[in-house]
């Protein structure tokens, strides 16, 4: 059958995760990493990897059935994804949660306009948490839904702090509240306000001259990735954050309690331990780029999120398969 053929835009710890998640497909080709910087300044996984500046995108329209936009969401996504829907079929894991309305709209737009499928905000959260989240109020009405990540490295609130001026370098981790989760875990079903769920603890690098009370004010009063919870920036050196902070950790869970009588609590969690998160991430982008390859040659086009994606387009198995393995 025909092979899919993938292409990279942007190469981080996401565009390293989607090459790795690409070998593990065996009816997925990579076609080439597209980066903003210098092509030769990038050391692929494989060294067979071919990496090309974005601006070559254009010439490799029919080259590439999906471009899986691997992007940072807080200043890259926002660009990136409603010019590159224009040309491909497109996949991201665009997160910031408050602006996603918006960003779909921008994105849906061009995609309709060429005729191409942009599946947007594709992850864990959002993605495979949100599902989770859909189907714990669709299937158990009468209840209560929570979310707790970490304690892990967020990659959007990384990314975040990146972007801030007079930040060198830097990482974000989430840390859920014990007491929050126990009292969650009782069946107490506790009203939880965002800040009293998780806490956020970021190690920063500053570059040369810059001020460490103004990149900590720019991070902790961050609109839609800060300012909802208590946050400290912790200042350390480039020795540090290379020996304590290169893994990825993280993980998480969705816990849905209802009640389907009086007498009967019901729950149900989705759960995920991931060593990293990055390359989970990308595990799940390939996957969805599958359904994006199908439901593009189904004549479907336009933004979708993971809620409109039928989960056996995700799977490798034609759907005779899996009636007969897994239904
Ligand atoms: N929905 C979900 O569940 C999840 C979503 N995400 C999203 O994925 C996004 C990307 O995360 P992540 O890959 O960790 O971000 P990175 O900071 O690693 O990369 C973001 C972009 O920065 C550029 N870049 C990467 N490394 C360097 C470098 N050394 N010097 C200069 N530029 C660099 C790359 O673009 P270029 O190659 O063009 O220079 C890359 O596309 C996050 O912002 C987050 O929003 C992540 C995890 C889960
Ligand atoms: N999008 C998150 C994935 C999860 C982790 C998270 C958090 O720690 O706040 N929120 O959602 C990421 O970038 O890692």
């Amino acid at each position: 059958s025909k092979q899919i053929r993938i292409g990279i835009a942007g190469y981080g710890n996401l565009g390293r995760g989607v090459e790795a998640a690409i070998a593990k497909n065996p009816d997925m080709t990579l076609v080439g990493i597209f980066t903003r910087r210098a092509p030769a300044d990038l050391v692929p996984l494989g060294p067979r990897t071919s990496v090309y500046a974005m601006g070559a995108l254009a010439e490799h329209q029919q080259a590439i059935d999906v471009l899986i936009l691997c992007g940072g969401s807080k200043d890259d996504l926002p660009a990136q994804g409603p010019q590159l829907a224009a040309m491909f079929n497109t996949v991201d894991s665009f997160d910031t949660h408050a602006r996603i309305p918006e960003y779909f709209a921008a994105v849906d737009e061009p995609a309709r306009a060429n005729g191409k499928t942009a599946l947007i905000s594709i992850g864990w959260d959002p993605g495979m948490f949100s599902i989770n989240r859909l189907y714990g109020e669709a299937l158990l009405p009468d209840g209560v839904t929570y979310t707790f990540w970490g304690k892990g490295l967020s990659q959007g609130h990384s990314d975040a702090v990146r972007r801030v001026p007079g930040v060198k370098a830097g990482v974000q981790y989430t840390l859920p509240s014990p007491e929050a989760i126990e009292r969650v875990r009782s069946g107490a079903r506790p009203e939880l306000s965002t800040r009293e769920k998780h806490t956020r603890e970021c190690f920063v690098v500053l570059a040369e001259g810059a001020d460490a009370a103004t990149v900590e004010q720019a991070i902790v009063g961050m609109p839609n990735y800060f300012t909802d919870y208590d946050t400290t920036v912790n200042f350390i050196s480039e020795d540090e954050l290379r020996r304590d902070h290169q893994r990825m950790p993280h993980g998480g869970f969705v816990i849905r309690s209802g009640n389907t009588s009086e007498p009967h609590a019901q729950v149900i969690e989705y759960s995920l331990q991931l060593e990293s998160n990055p390359e989970f991430t990308a595990s799940v982008l390939v996957a969805y780029a599958r359904a994006a390859y199908r439901l593009n040659q189904q004549g479907q086009i336009g933004a979708k999120t993971a809620f409109d994606v039928a989960p056996g387009l995700l799977s490798p198995k034609s759907p005779e398969q899996l009636r007969a393995e897994l239904l």
